[in-house]
């Protein structure tokens, strides 16, 4: 898309279009906020962490807060299905398999229960009747998260896009921001133009630290490349839509230091995509440079994952691409005011899991961008939280 010269004050700016930065400038459009979304970047690309065709989505979380923020963001998805009349969602219900006493296992169960999600508790020969397809060891356990299911991530960018334009916002893409000057009207320079707005968004996903130099901050974050591998079923639609295949979350099986998740073989014919929850920590402007240092090792461990629990699948990937997670210390988002601007919003360090809860999280970013409170709980997403974890030159 062009970029114009804008000289007069937006509402709001948000930095990134990545998908939360999108769904953020999505609800301030729908507010009849006059707002501009910037992106480094040309429209589209598979530099970030919001690429890719696939997603899981779901209200299994061990954290009840989650839960409560997924029961908000189903109604939100439907909504961007039916304006953009796009199909985005497909309920395949999700397999949670680890330890049957892992607490974290054991937790996320609590939290369907309690929350009246539909659910099923699944015993061995269950298992066995309705998944041939995977096998578990002594003391593991499962159940499923009816509710779950996969996101079109890919179709849901661009719906998020083309209706934030059609509710009259601005996107301007390949411009690079390059310095934000604070001030009660905020000063955002590009590659390309000089821009003022009265609140800035900054949602810049694995470049966030790179742009939060210039505001005195370094938060507590850790980017990582993570390898999105596709493996090929032994017998074809064995572990897809024909065999009602669900979309799977391993909770440290075999030995496994991180989870272990795959979707149903859908967007590549044949392949299933399977894929290990960390990565070796990168640059994020040097995301496939070769490492220099030995790697995490992450193939073998999901091939003899797969061997063990999976034994319909070829045990090496035929298809691996990239992408980024950008990591806080516990996994929670960070969705605040910066600590000395308060017009100057912060979204970062979704951790691997932010695609799904991005309608409520674009929600809450832009009502802090007008100066609202937001109505959820918003003590799990508060920089402060990380009190001697983050530098302020402020
Ligand atoms: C392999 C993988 C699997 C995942 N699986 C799931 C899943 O199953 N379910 C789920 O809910 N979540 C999942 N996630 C997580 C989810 O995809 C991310 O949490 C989410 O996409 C983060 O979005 P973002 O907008 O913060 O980041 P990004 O998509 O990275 O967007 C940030 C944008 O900011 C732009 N930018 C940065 N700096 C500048 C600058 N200076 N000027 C202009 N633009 C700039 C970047 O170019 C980029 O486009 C997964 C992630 C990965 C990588
Ligand atoms: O967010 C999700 O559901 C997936 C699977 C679990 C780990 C990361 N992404």
């Amino acid at each position: 898309m062009a970029a114009q010269s804008g000289s007069s004050v937006f509402d709001c700016i948000v930095i990134g279009a990545g998908i939360q930065g999108s769904f953020t400038a999505y609800h301030l459009s729908k507010h009849m906020r006059r707002t501009l979304l910037l992106e480094q970047f040309l429209l589209p690309h598979s530099r970030g962490s919001s690429h890719g065709q696939t997603r899981i989505t779901r209200k299994a979380y061990p954290q009840d807060f989650y839960t409560k923020m997924m029961a908000d963001c189903y109604p939100l998805w439907a909504e961007l299905e039916k304006e953009s009349s796009t199909t985005l969602y497909r309920q395949t219900g999700l397999l949670l398999l680890g330890p049957e006493e892992n607490p974290e296992f054991c937790s996320t169960w609590r939290s369907l229960v309690q929350n009246q999600v539909p659910c099923q508790y699944l015993t061995a020969q269950e298992i066995q009747k309705r998944f041939p397809g995977v096998c578990l060891q002594p003391g593991e356990a499962a159940f499923i998260d009816h509710t779950a299911g996969v996101l079109y991530a890919d179709k849901a960018l661009r719906a998020v896009q083309d209706l934030f334009c059609r509710f009259g916002g601005t996107i301007h893409d390949g411009e690079k921001v390059i310095d934000i000057k604070p001030g009660s009207v905020v000063i955002v320079t590009t590659t390309s133009g000089v821009y003022q707005a009265k609140s800035l968004v900054i949602t810049a996903g694995p470049w966030t630290n790179k742009l939060m130099a210039s505001l005195g901050l370094q938060l507590p974050l850790q980017t990582l490349k993570i390898k999105v591998c596709y493996w090929k079923e032994k017998v074809p639609g064995s572990y897809g839509v024909p065999q009602n295949f669900p979309c799977f979350l391993g909770f440290h099986l075999n030995r496994a230091q991180h989870h272990i998740y795959g979707l149903p073989s859908n967007e590549y014919p044949g392949l299933i995509k399977v894929c290990y929850h960390h990565g070796k920590e990168v640059d994020p402007d040097e995301r496939d440079r070769e490492a220099k240092t030995p790697g995490l090792q992450e193939i073998p461990i999901l091939s003899d994952f797969i061997s063990n629990y999976l034994p319909g699948l070829e045990a090496e990937p035929a298809v691996i691409e990239h992408c980024m997670y950008t990591n806080t210390p516990d996994e929670n988002f960070i969705l605040d005011r910066h600590p000395s601007f308060q017009n100057i919003i912060v979204g970062a360090g979704f951790s691997g899991h932010g695609f799904k809860l991005s309608p409520v999280v674009g929600k809450i970013l832009c009502q802090l961008s007008m100066g609202q409170t937001p109505d959820c709980d918003m003590q799990p997403f508060r920089i402060r939280r990380f009190q001697n974890q983050f530098k302020s030159a402020l």
